[in-house]
């Protein structure tokens, strides 16, 4: 798996939210994507998943440009969407089918990743009757069920209680073992308990790419490095 950003800038209008950003992610790792609000985190998620058109630059999977080979991106990549867009009127179950469908893949690998991802006892619930912590989770579960390379996870424990927290880390981490997680969050804990590397994005720019430790560095944690990095 590799993932070259060159030069990305994508403005709405007048404001500007990525602005000329390049980023090379090479081996599995779990990378923690942080900013304050508004610092272009969710707009360069979607720029690397193909849901949003880039203005300038490029973005290489697998050394392809993926506005070019979007099919074969989509294959290898995964997201969870910061809101977790889902059919509350289809089952858990039917969902995950109809997802299985688009991606034509084996039907037992559904049960794989219910039990992955924990998910069993509500499997036959309709999507609106589950909590937030199920929701969740069937959305990581549709962002899995392909086996892809490259998991992409907005915000993904935004909202959960303590303990569906500890459980949907747990996941990430099992995954990072052997796939690539970008993870954007605002929580600096989760950080240090799934992150090897922390991108942190500013006003559009990239103003730290390191290793966890390097980050925290002289400013003691993470909280106070993001502070000091970020403060205006
Ligand atoms: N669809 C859009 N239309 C107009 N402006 C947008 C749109 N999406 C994002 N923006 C703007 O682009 C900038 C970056 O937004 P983005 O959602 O990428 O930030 P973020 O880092 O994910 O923030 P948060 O932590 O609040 O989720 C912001 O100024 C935002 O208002």
């Amino acid at each position: 798996m590799s993932l070259q950003i060159i030069n990305l800038s994508k403005k709405f209008g007048s404001q500007t939210a990525l602005n000329g950003i390049n980023i090379e992610i090479g081996k599995s790792e779990i990378i923690g994507l942080l900013g304050p609000n508004g610092a272009g985190k969710s707009t360069l998620m979607k720029s690397i998943v193909g849901a949003l058109k880039i203005d300038q630059g490029a973005i290489l999977f697998n050394g392809k440009d993926v506005t070019q080979n979007e099919t074969e991106s989509k294959k290898n990549m995964g997201f969870l969407p910061e809101n977790n867009p889902l059919y509350p009127e289809m089952y858990v179950k039917e969902y995950l089918n109809f997802v299985a469908d688009l991606h034509k893949i084996r039907k037992e690998r559904i049960d794989e990743v219910i039990e992955l991802v924990g998910i069993t006892p509500e499997k036959s619930k309709k999507i609106a009757q589950l909590s937030k912590g199920y929701k969740q989770r069937v959305g990581l579960a549709q962002a899995i069920l392909h086996s892809p390379d490259l998991l992409i996870l907005d915000e993904p424990t935004n909202g959960l209680d303590p303990n569906q927290i500890i459980e949907i880390r747990n996941v990430i981490k099992e995954i990072g073992k052997e796939k690539t997680v970008i993870l954007s969050t605002h929580i600096m804990q989760e950080v240090e308990a799934l992150c090897s590397r922390v991108i942190l994005i500013h006003q559009g720019n990239v103003i730290q790419d390191t290793n966890i430790d390097e980050f925290r560095g002289k400013y003691g944690s993470l909280e106070e490095a993001f502070a000091s990095y970020t403060h205006e």
